[in-house]
């Protein structure tokens, strides 16, 4: 062995050129070089960087236990490549292979929740997980953002917003919705006129719900290009609402672009507070959210704040905005999807408004005709059970969280409670996948008896304060759409699927024909 070596010494013979050079004056690269500072430096990093990659692995498996999820992750990243394009079937894989299971996406350790005990458990836990939103959320909605408290401030600076979704408040928005809805409508119609093939409704749905949240909340005092410049720069928004996003706010990130989309909608909702104070304070009677708001600060009766500023006002009315233009959009049109495919439901929810109008298709809905349209709000109600807009909602652990009696989620881990699995429980919903208002009419339906399953707009101390709006948004929209309209839709194999943009959506963008129902 060793004279098989000594063979290649530097003493042994050697090409004519290089023959008794010494070994010294052979040119090794420096990176090769051991005694080199760069080698040294080399080898330092590598063994720090192998180093961290170890205990990334180790981390993570301490964190995960027992919970189903990948063995290893993958390094730095994680999942991060389908956090990007997430898919239906993805989730679905991730919620069934357990009540509880773990993910890590640029080492943020994630829990997801799929069972209604668990989703409801964190949902209802304020002093070991609050909600985090996505993670692009605090750099567009702003970090002082009043969606972003908890606790005891949250409970109390909701209890002031809560006033501005009352009934009364609720009456105040109809006329201004169903004069929206009309408008849209009539335009569909009218442009159906000038191309009469189907048409994705993906686009004109939100623009309707755009604009009629748009002067629900600030009425006139914004002018149109506002509400049309808000509308096309939302998607931007909508756009980076990823569940784990590039992290920095760089030039052509999405990020980047919906801060953009952002400022300039806060820039115009900031004038609208300023124009309600104004108008308000020259006695004008409340047209809208901001003015109704202004009104109940200056109430001699009021016992809340009664110092919110334009750009506070601004910064809750953007929260609406935010937390409403993707799930209604995507409830709006998961429910005219149904309708065309479903037109026995259709011609009941047409019968029943016949009943309510008189035959006056014109009427302006209010809130009372709404409460006499039980078939109609229970269509809403299962239409978003089928396909609930949001389905789930990422939160945080503040402290560790013992969710179970063997496993205890870290502290600073995302825990995500879904809502797909509850609204599909086929123990509460028999044949869950089917469309089945009658289920809500019959108190004694496991439906009605199980209200804890319906996680449409989440539980507990965060659960969606827009909820009576929401759904009277919807109804209103559907009725007046069922009485002036007919559609037909245009069923793709991409119909069925499902496409996740912050929201779900019909993964061909509902392609409706729509015409006039008395022409
Ligand atoms: C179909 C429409 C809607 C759906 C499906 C929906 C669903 C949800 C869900 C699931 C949550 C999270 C609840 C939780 O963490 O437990 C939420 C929160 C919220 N929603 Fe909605 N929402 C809708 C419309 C609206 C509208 C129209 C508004 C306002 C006008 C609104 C304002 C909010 C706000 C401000 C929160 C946060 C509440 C808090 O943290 O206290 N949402 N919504």
């Amino acid at each position: 062995m060793a004279s098989y070596f000594r063979g290649y010494s530097p003493s042994a013979s050697m090409p004519s050129s290089t023959a008794g050079a010494s070994f010294s004056s052979i040119h090794i690269p420096s990176f090769l070089d051991v005694s080199s500072p760069t080698t040294t430096w080399l080898c330092t990093t590598g063994a720090v960087l192998v180093s961290l990659l170890v205990l990334e692995q180790a981390v993570y498996r301490q964190k995960k236990q027992h919970l189903p999820g990948d063995k290893w992750t993958i390094p730095l990243i994680g999942k991060f490549a389908d956090s990007m394009k997430p898919t239906m079937e993805g989730y679905m894989k991730q919620w069934n292979s357990g009540a509880l299971s773990a993910i890590s996406v640029f080492n943020i350790f994630i829990v997801m929740a799929s069972s209604n005990e668990f989703s409801r458990k964190i949902l209802n836990s304020p002093t070991h997980a609050e909600p985090c939103l996505v993670y692009s959320a605090k750099q567009v909605l702003q970090p002082d953002n009043w969606v972003f408290l908890t606790g005891k401030v949250h409970v109390e600076y909701r209890r002031v917003l809560n006033t501005l979704f009352t009934r009364k408040a609720l009456s105040l928005y109809t006329g201004i919705q169903d004069a929206i809805a009309r408008k849209h409508l009539s335009q569909w119609l009218t442009d159906a006129v000038s191309d009469p093939s189907p048409k994705e409704i993906m686009m004109t749905a939100r623009n309707l719900n755009m604009e009629t949240s748009l002067r629900v909340f600030c009425g006139n005092h914004i002018p149109d290009e506002a509400t049309v410049e808000i509308s096309e720069k939302y998607w931007f928004i909508t756009q980076a609402l990823e569940l784990v996003n590039f992290p920095l706010a760089l030039p052509g990130t999405k990020i980047y672009n919906a801060i953009k989309a952002r400022k300039i909608a806060h820039a115009w909702l900031e004038l609208a507070a300023k124009n309600s104070k104004i108008a308000m304070a020259q006695g004008a009677e409340p047209e809208c959210m901001l003015d109704e708001w202004v009104r109940l600060l200056a109430d001699p009766a009021y016992k809340g704040r009664k110092d919110f500023s334009d750009r506070e006002m601004a910064l809750v009315v953007f929260s609406f905005l935010f937390a409403s233009q993707d799930a209604m959009s995507s409830g709006l049109i998961y429910g005219f999807q149904h309708l065309a495919d479903h037109p026995d439901i259709l011609a009941k929810i047409r019968d029943e408004q016949d009943g309510v109008r008189a035959g006056d298709v014109e009427k302006p809905m209010t809130v009372e005709m709404l409460e006499q349209m039980p078939y109609l709000m229970a269509f809403v109600k299962e239409s978003m059970r089928v396909k609930p807009p949001v389905t789930m909602v990422p939160y945080k652990t503040i402290k560790p969280f013992p969710i179970t009696n063997d496993y205890t989620v870290p502290a600073n881990s995302m825990v995500i409670p879904s809502f797909y699995n509850s609204l599909h429980d086929a123990s509460v919903f028999p044949d869950p996948d089917s469309l089945i208002p009658e289920r809500w009419l019959d108190p004694n339906s496991s439906a009605n008896a199980n209200p804890k399953n319906y996680l449409v707009f989440g539980a507990g101390p965060h659960r969606c304060i827009g909820v009576e709006y929401a759904m009277m948004n919807m109804a209103l929209v559907l009725a007046n759409a069922s009485v002036l309209m007919n559609w037909e839709h245009e069923i793709t194999p991409e119909s069925d699927k499902v496409q996740i943009i912050a929201t779900l959506f019909p993964k061909d963008g509902c392609r409706l024909k729509f015409t006039p129902r008395h022409a």
